[in-house]
């Protein structure tokens, strides 16, 4: 990783340490996946919001998982954010994505959809991907916000503000634009505005119904072959195609 500013090499991401699953305070952890097309932006504004500040160039994401102590209205949450690779519409065969992706899809309690008001397919992807999501948590509000990155290249601007406002309603979300690159409030808000759906979604059942049963721990557990073999038992049940739509 290259930061733009400052550069110091005591870089505050930390990967989430290994603990056992009971050391989490139940309804008191929220996890939350990032999600969109290539270069949206993704993992500028994970960094942008838990270091403030903002990378210039690093190598392709391979999909960390980070996580910090956040306080929502006096009361202290465990937040995990887990960044995703890139997803792609396909000519004809709809979506395409990982299986790394849908693991994450499977464990997150809320989602970021991402995409850039520069690249309208990227715009584009977004539908088929929340109808993924879906198709993964059948039941229940699933607590999301739509993002549309790179506000700051506004005389490249594809995607117009009311077309993310529509797209977030028919979503049940809230639309934010941002800028990675030159806003840290706006990031801010928008990852905190989602924290806040989750807690409420947790309040009302929701996130428990969707946890029941099976506890995947995380994406990226050391017991990779255990967690496989849950993994596909449940998709198997829910995603009729783990990778292709
Ligand atoms: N101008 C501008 N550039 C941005 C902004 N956010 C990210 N970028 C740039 O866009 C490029 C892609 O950013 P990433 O964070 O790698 O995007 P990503 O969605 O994680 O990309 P993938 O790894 O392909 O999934 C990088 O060159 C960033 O510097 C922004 O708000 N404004």
């Amino acid at each position: 990783l290259r930061l733009c500013s400052g550069g110091s090499g005591n870089f505050l991401l930390v990967p989430i340490p290994e603990y056992p699953l009971l050391d989490c305070v139940p309804n008191k952890t929220v996890k939350i996946a990032v999600l969109g097309a290539s270069s949206v932006g993704k993992t500028a504004l994970i960094v942008r919001f838990l270091t403030k500040r903002f990378i210039g160039d690093y190598e392709a994401n391979t999909g960390a998982l980070y996580s910090r102590k956040v306080t929502l209205d006096v009361e202290e949450v465990s937040l995990q954010i887990q960044d995703t690779p890139c997803v792609s519409l396909q000519d004809d065969e709809g979506l395409y994505c990982q299986e790394q992706i849908n693991r994450s899809i499977y464990w997150a309690d809320g989602y970021v959809f991402v995409f850039s008001i520069t690249d309208h397919s990227s715009y584009r992807t977004i539908q088929p991907l929340y109808q993924h999501v879906r198709r993964i948590h059948p039941s229940g509000n699933i607590p999301v916000i739509l993002v549309g990155n790179k506000s700051d290249l506004l005389r490249a601007r594809q995607v117009p503000a009311e077309e993310g406002e529509t797209l977030a309603a028919s979503l049940g979300g809230v639309y934010f634009e941002t800028s990675a690159r030159e806003n840290h409030d706006s990031v801010h808000n928008a990852f905190l505005h989602l924290c806040q759906e989750v807690i409420r979604s947790f309040g009302s059942g929701n996130g428990e119904k969707r946890r029941g049963g099976l506890h995947l721990a995380r994406p990226k557990s050391p017991n990779m072959q255990e967690l496989k073999r849950r993994f596909r038992q449940v998709l198997s049940s829910k995603v009729k195609s783990a990778t292709t739509l």
